[in-house]
Parts: structure tokens; C-alpha cells; sequence
């Protein structure tokens, strides 16, 4: 993914992160304080049900109390026990005495108009009557409801069934299963209680909460209009929205983080790796007794999305820094093989020398790669060179054995970048390398230079008193060639002959030059 892709997507998604956080706090409190309203609701209407059901098991027990009256009936001794049963029970307002289906006498006294036995609208599990709209009797403009047994009712305040201190807001209501309302209480939001009893408000967009207690044959209602949820909302919100923008602070900063990782050169050059984005040049190597194109060295290329071409000396230290090296080296040479196995095939003289980095050399695992590759591509081991600059004699040890290992499998080795590093005779003369590349800062001094000229002159003589083939590098003029072919220098690559070409340009010069000298070339 370019990097524009990655900072849009990065933007995008910082966008979402803190929007998100934000929006479902928002979401969250609002459901969080419905969902604490509605526990509210549900409780009152709970002790509505709890309220009703004292109320009734009172005026039962005003009931059982009135059956076992012996005084004559409505003989002012019945009636004075009837009103100390009403004045001993909390719920109960009036006890009435019937005579065939007629009220006769009340706990207040006798009767002087005729109130009839009516019809029962429920039937309790003991026997009680229950008749929710007591007609003719009245307690101080309230609706009364009667319970009966035998020849007894009595009065309880409607009222009293939804006696229960609400919130303000909060509506309660006592009900019959069947839809009948008993009593109200707390505000009153006209035809909802009407709504629910008849299963209207399920719909979410309604903008009443309620809940319902439900206990035989009775059911408790507790309303609220939702805009009473507000001061519950605005104390979740008080937490929630600050806690949203933390998350959402937390998620740009983390996408931020990310973003930049992802956009870091360390990060852009492991996808480059994953993706295979590297392609190799070849630099030819100039044999200078003859003028011919015998090899080349391989240099490894970065081709990015855009179609820029990175030079390596821009990314192989990085890669060396993370451990990224060693996959590039396998790239490399599976390059290699590729598009030189068949020129290596059919010109058995002709070799390819391919870098190695510290890390190649100190664990020899790179080693291993090229043999199998090498075998794949049924190429001689002694056409791939391997270069080793002194950087990787870090662990002089583990190099050494590296180097021998190689030479024992048909490799030249050849140290890359002679006089730049630490190297010495002495310490020479313990590797087991076959070909010294001199640096091209010392080929540069060639006629120039009066100081650093005789420089390359030693190392030549160093090389040839150990026995080394030698190659100079970065060769630009005629005269650095001559001097370098009078000096008896083995190879010579450089600008003078040809920069690093892609490999078909490569072939196309190698085959070229197949047939002159170096004679011909200097005119
Ligand atoms: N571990 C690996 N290192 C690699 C690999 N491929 C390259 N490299 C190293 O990167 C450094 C830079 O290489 P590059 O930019 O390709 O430069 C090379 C030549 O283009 C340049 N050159 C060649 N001739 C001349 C010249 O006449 N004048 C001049 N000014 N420059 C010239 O020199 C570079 C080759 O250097 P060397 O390797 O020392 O022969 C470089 O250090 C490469 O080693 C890789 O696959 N793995």
C-alpha cells in the first residue's frame, strides 16, 4: 500500500476511532439510564402489587373477623362490633351487613336506603368477592371497592391499591388482568395507562416507559414519560462521554502510532520485502588482459509502488540495522540464477559475483541458500562469487568458517572494499579468500592523487604476494585503466566500461564484447 493509501486509511480510521467511542458512549448512556428507569418502574409497580395485596389480605381478615359475629344482626351491639373490626383494620373503611342480597345495616349504623347485592366482578381463590365499582356507596366522593363473603362486605378505598409514594413524573396504576383500572396514583398522563392495557406501547418510539407487576388476577403499571429520563441520562453521561472521548483520544493517538510505524522506512522496506520489490543490476567485470566482459557484480535494486528506483546504499544499511538483510540476500540471488542461469550455463567462464552482508557471513545461513539455488539452476559453484566486505569479519571466527565452507563448495571469495575497513597482510593472510577488490576512493587517486597514489600501488603488491587475483573498482578514465593493466590488476569494473545494467542490457553487452579487446576499445 502506498503511502498516501496509508495516511487516508490512518485518517479515516482515527475518524471512526473517535467518533465511535463517543457515539456508543452517547448510545450507551441512554440505554444505560432507560434501562435504570425501567428497574425504577418495575420496582414501583412491585410495591403496588405488594401494596394491593396487604390491602386485600387486610379487609380478608375484616371478612373472617365479621363471620363470627354472634350479636343479633343490626342490634346496636352488631353494629358497634362491626365498627370496632373497622376501626381495628387499616384498610378496611365500612363493613355492611346483607339480608337477602340487601344491605340491612353498615358499621355506621342501620341502612335507610336499600342498596342492592350486586353482581361480583371477581371471584378469589378463598371465595371472596370482589366488586370493583361499589354503586350507592361512597366513602368521602372516593370509588369504593367492596370484598364479600357470607353475608358481610367490606369497603376498601380504591386508593389504597396504589398507595405508593412514586417519584415525581412516575404514574402507577392497579388493574384487573383483564383491563379494568381500580386505582391511580402519582401523575396522570391521560389514555397511556389506557395504551398499555391494551398492549399498544411495545413500539420503542413511544414516548412512555412503563413496566407491569403482575399477581393473579391483578396487575400494577408504573408510567413515565421518557424526558423524565433526562437527569438520569444526564448523570450516565456525566461518566460515560468523558470516558467515550478518552477511548477515542486513546484510539487516534494508537492509529497515529500506527500509521507512522506503518509509514516508518524500517516498515515500508519489510513490505517491500514481503512483496519482492527488489530487482538487480549487473556492473561488468572487465578482464583487462583482454579487454572482455568475463562477469559481473550483482546490485541489488529497490523498485517502490510508484516506480521509484531506491539506490541501495539508501536502504541495505537498514536493512542490515533490522535483520531485513538476510531475506534480500535470498531475493538476490534467486534473482540471479534466474535471469543469469542461462548465460552461466552456456559460458562456463563467465561469473556473477553477489554481495554478502555481515549477518550473511557471520551465520553462513546464506550459504545454504545459494547452494540449493545453484544446484536448481544446474550452475558451477565456482561461477557465483561471493563478496564480503571487512564489516563482516565482526566475528572474525564465524567469518572465517563461512569463507572456508564457501571455498570448499566451488565459491571465489573475494573481499569487497579493500583499504576502507581494518584489514592488514597479517590479517589477510589468515583468510581464506582468492580476490581483493580495491575501493574506488584509491582507484580515484590514480595520476591525481601524490599522497594516496603509491596506496594502491601496495595494496596491488599485498595482493600479489598473497597470491590474490585482484579487481579495481569505480575504473572511470583511460588512465586509471592503463595504470591498473601496467600494474598486471586482474579486473577492472567501472563507469569506463559501463555503469550497472538491467539483465537483458547486461547480456546484450557481455555478448557484445565477446569478440574485442581491450585494444580495440581504448581506439
Ligand atoms: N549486501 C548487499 N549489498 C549490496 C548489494 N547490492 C549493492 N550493495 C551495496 O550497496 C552499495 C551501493 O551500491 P550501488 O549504489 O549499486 O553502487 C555500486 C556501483 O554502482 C558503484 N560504482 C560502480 N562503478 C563506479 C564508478 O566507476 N564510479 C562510481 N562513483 N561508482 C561506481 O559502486 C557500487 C559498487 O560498490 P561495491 O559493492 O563496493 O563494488 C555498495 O556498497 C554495494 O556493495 C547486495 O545485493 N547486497
Amino acid at each position: 500500500m502506498d503511502r498516501l493509501k496509508v495516511a487516508l486509511l490512518g485518517m479515516v480510521m482515527a475518524t471512526i476511532g473517535a467518533a465511535a467511542p463517543i457515539s456508543l458512549m452517547a448510545w450507551l448512556s441512554w440505554h444505560v439510564a432507560l434501562r435504570d428507569e425501567q428497574a425504577k418502574l418495575q420496582s414501583f409497580a412491585a410495591r403496588v402489587i405488594e401494596r394491593a395485596e396487604l390491602t386485600a389480605t387486610q379487609a380478608e381478615a375484616a371478612l373472617g373477623e365479621l363471620s363470627v359475629l354472634t350479636a343479633p344482626p343490626c342490634s346496636r351491639e352488631h353494629i358497634e362490633l362491626m365498627r370496632q373490626i373497622v376501626i381495628g383494620n387499616r384498610a378496611v373503611e365500612e363493613a355492611g351487613y346483607y339480608e337477602k342480597q340487601r344491605l340491612v345495616c353498615t358499621s355506621w349504623g342501620r341502612v335507610d336506603r336499600p342498596v342492592a347485592w350486586g353482581h361480583a366482578d371477581y371471584v378469589g381463590p378463598g371465595g371472596v368477592e370482589v366488586v370493583t365499582k361499589m354503586q350507592g356507596r361512597v366513602l368521602n366522593g372516593e370509588p369504593v371497592l367492596a370484598l364479600r363473603a357470607g353475608s358481610y362486605d367490606v369497603l376498601v378505598n380504591a386508593g389504597r391499591f396504589a398507595d405508593v409514594i412514586a417519584d415525581d413524573g412516575i404514574h402507577l396504576a392497579f388493574a384487573s388482568n383483564d383491563g379494568n383500572v381500580i386505582a391511580e396514583s402519582g401523575a396522570r398522563d391521560t389514555g397511556v395507562i389506557a395504551d398499555i392495557l391494551m398492549g399498544r406501547p411495545d413500539s420503542k418510539e413511544h414516548p412512555h416507559l412503563h413496566a407491569i407487576a403482575k399477581r393473579a388476577s391483578w396487575q400494577a403499571i408504573a408510567v413515565q414519560h421518557k424526558r423524565d429520563v433526562l437527569p438520569e441520562l444526564r448523570r450516565q453521561q456525566r461518566w460515560m462521554l468523558p470516558l467515550g472521548l478518552f477511548i477515542g483520544l486513546f484510539i487516534v493517538a494508537l492509529v497515529t502510532f500506527l500509521s507512522h510505524k506503518r509509514l516508518s522506512p524500517l516498515a515500508e522496506l519489510g513490505v517491500a520485502v514481503r512483496r519482492k520489490e527488489f530487482l538487480v543490476h549487473y556492473q561488468p567485470t572487465i578482464d583487462l588482459r583482454t579487454g572482455r566482459c568475463v562477469g559481473a557484480e550483482a546490485l541489488v535494486r529497490w523498485r517502490r509502488p510508484d516506480g521509484a528506483l531506491v539506490r541501495p546504499d539508501l536502504f541495505i544499511p537498514l536493512a542490515e540495522d533490522s535483520g531485513l538483510i538476510q531475506p534480500i540476500t535470498d531475493q538476490v540471488v534467486d534473482i540471479v540464477l534466474r535471469e543469469m542461469g542461462a548465460a552461466l550455463r552456456a559460458d562456463q567462464a563467465l561469473h556473477i559475483a553477489i554481495n554478502l552482508a555481515a549477518d550473511d557471513v557471520c551465520s553462513g545461513r546464506a550459504l545454504a541458500v545459494i547452494t540449493r539455488t545453484v544446484g536448481r539452476h544446474g550452475v558451477n559453484a565456482s561461477q557465483i562469487w561471493l563478496e564480503v566486505t571487512e564489516r563482516g569479519f565482526v566475528d572474525a571466527d564465524a567469518a572465517r568458517a563461512t569463507l572456508a565452507r564457501s571455498r570448499e563448495l566451488g565459491h571465489t571469495t573475494a573481499i569487497d572494499d579493500f583499504g576502507t575497513g581494518y584489514s592488514s597482510l597479517q590479517y589477510l593472510q589468515g583468510l581464506p579468500v582468492d580476490a581483493l577488490k580495491i575501493d574506488k576512493s584509491f582507484v580515484a587517486t590514480i595520476g591525481i592523487d601524490a599522497v594516496s597514489g603509491p596506496v594502491i600501488a601496495h595494496i596491488i603488491d599485498m595482493a600479489r604476494s598473497l597470491q590474490l587475483s585482484i579487481v579495481a573498482e569505480g575504473v572511470e578514465t583511460q588512465a586509471q585503466a592503463d595504470y591498473l593493466r601496467a600494474r598486471e590488476v586482474d579486473f577492472a569494473q567501472g563507469w569506463l566500461y559501463s555503469k550497472a545494467l538491467p539483465a537483458d542490457e547486461f547480456l546484450r553487452f557481455y555478448r557484445s564484447m565477446q569478440g574485442s579487446t581491450d585494444t580495440d576499445r581504448s581506439g
